[in-house]
């Protein structure tokens, strides 16, 4: 009998966790969770109902009842779904109600790759192979600002940079589940790493660790 294979990809906005992870779940032919989406599928929900983060019992139901169909909306991309996804992200009810999903995801029978903040620390703890991929604010948001700018030309990088710093503070410093490297990840700096590069990397480290275990 084969184990599952669960392998968790943590780190801050634009960092290349995403890219990453699909081309390891591609090679290990594994289903995979990006979970920021899911967190700004909420986000998003919560701007369009006209609610506050102070609405928590209405961001709760909105979070135990989300729907999957709407995750193809170009919108949740976008740089405002990605500020209003770490505003509600922080508010802990928001956080459990969206936590047995992604733990039910993380462990079916073949394994999974999950993309995401806290996936080697409070979503599968267990993963058998974790990555914190991470890169310099600067790096981030100039690779950011290149995606974005293709649908806002008059986007500045300046204030790109402004979003990921202030998300990266928030995310960081929330009291329910922090972005934090687990004490048992890996770290891959992509800073001075071209996609490919970063590929080899990670794959590399996917290998290793899965064959230590
Ligand atoms: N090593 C790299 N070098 C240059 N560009 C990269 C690298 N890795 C990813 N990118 C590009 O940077 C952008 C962000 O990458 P990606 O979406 O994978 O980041 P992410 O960490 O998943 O971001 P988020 O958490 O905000 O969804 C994409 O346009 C991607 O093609
Ligand atoms: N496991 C996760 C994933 C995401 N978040 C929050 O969502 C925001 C958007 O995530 P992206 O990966 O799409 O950029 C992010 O800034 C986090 O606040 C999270 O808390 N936990």
């Amino acid at each position: 009998m084969t184990l599952p294979l669960i392998i968790a990809f943590d780190g801050p906005a634009a960092s290349g966790k995403g890219t990453l992870a699909s081309v390891i779940a591609q090679d290990y032919a594994l289903p995979m969770l990006d979970t920021g989406l899911i967190y700004r599928a909420v986000g998003y929900q919560r701007e369009k109902r006209g609610l506050t983060v102070d609405n928590v019992p209405e961001l709760v139901e909105i979070a135990r009842t989300l729907d999957a169909t709407g995750f193809d909306n170009p919108e949740l991309r976008g740089r405002e779904a990605g500020e209003w996804a770490s505003q509600v992200a922080a508010i802990p009810q928001v956080r459990e109600a969206l936590k047995r999903f992604q733990i039910d995801f993380a462990h079916q029978s073949a394994g999974a790759v999950l993309d995401g903040r806290d996936i080697g620390t409070v979503i599968a703890p267990d993963a058998t192979v974790k990555l914190f991929v991470t890169a310099r604010p600067e790096v981030r948001a100039h690779r950011r600002w290149l995606q974005l700018v293709k649908s806002a030309p008059d986007l500045a990088y300046e204030d790109v940079l402004a979003d990921i710093r202030l998300r990266d503070e928030r995310d960081s410093s929330r009291s329910s589940a922090p972005l934090t490297m687990a004490d048992d990840a890996v770290l891959l700096d992509t800073t001075d790493l071209g996609i490919e590069a970063a590929i080899e990397h990670a794959r590399r480290i996917v290998r290793d660790r899965r064959g230590s275990k």
